[in-house]
């Protein structure tokens, strides 16, 4: 039997990786994906992503890679390699990395990995991207790397669901728009500047919901889950 495909992605940004598996103990793949970042990985490295994906768990290796085209290739096929659902590259390396990194994953012994691409991050507002390129908006920036890595080839992009609607006017529609910055309303927003709720995300055309704190800091981390999934019909 297939397992199901929860649109929740839980970032697992704990230091401390006794505390990431008794939270982890308590869930099962067909709740939510599991997202391990640069923290975790520094930390922990592949065995730590081999254990999760053992369990039966989608597995979103974000690493965001951003370098020479050979340089990103290679690390995005020693990624895949591991097993994972998802690896990202920031679509600013360029059309050519992203082509090198398509075709490395293509050539790895795990092809089926998804390969998407950062466009601007959901912690810049106007006055932050202003610092590192001038006059256009967060949304105009992220629709010209969203064409870019659509030309590419790749699956989809990280993107804010601020930035969805017009996406998904622009896009194929099975063009992924994978979406952090995700608050269910009330919570602390945190370093996060373009946020949306997930049932806003999700009515504006977002397919994957990617929460880290809202849920690994709150009391009672699975019922938070369980309520976001209940929010968007899951
Ligand atoms: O690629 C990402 O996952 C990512 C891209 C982006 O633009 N913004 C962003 O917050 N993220 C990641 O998404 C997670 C968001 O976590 P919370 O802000 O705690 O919900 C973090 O692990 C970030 O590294």
């Amino acid at each position: 039997m297939s397992k199901s495909d929860p649109r929740v992605i839980v970032a697992l940004d704990y230091d401390n990786k006794d505390h990431a598996l008794t939270f982890i103990d308590q869930l099962d793949p067909n709740y939510c994906k599991l997202k391990v970042g640069k923290e975790m990985f520094t930390l922990f490295g592949p065995d730590f992503v081999k254990t999760l994906v053992a369990r039966g768990f989608d597995v979103f290796l974000d690493l965001k890679f951003h370098d020479i085209p050979n340089t990103v290739a290679k690390a995005c096929k020693a990624a895949a390699e591991l097993g994972v659902w998802m690896v990202n590259v920031h679509a600013s390396g360029g059309r050519v990395m992203m082509e090198a990194a398509r075709q490395a994953i293509a050539q790895s012994s795990h092809p089926q990995t998804k390969l998407i691409a950062v466009t601007v991050l959901t912690s810049m507002d106007d006055a932050q991207l202003a610092d590192v390129v001038s006059g256009v908006t967060p949304e105009q920036q992220v629709l010209k790397l969203a064409r870019l890595t659509e030309r590419a080839g790749l699956d989809g992009i990280v993107c804010s669901a601020q930035e969805a609607s017009a996406l998904r006017e622009q896009c194929d529609d099975d063009f992924l728009l994978v979406t952090p910055g995700i608050r269910p309303a009330g919570s602390d927003t945190g370093d996060q500047k373009r946020v949306m709720t997930p049932e806003d995300a999700v009515r504006h055309g977002v397919n994957y919901l990617v929460m880290g704190r809202p849920i690994t800091q709150a009391d009672d981390p699975l019922a938070v889950l369980k309520e976001v999934n209940a929010s968007i019909g899951q």
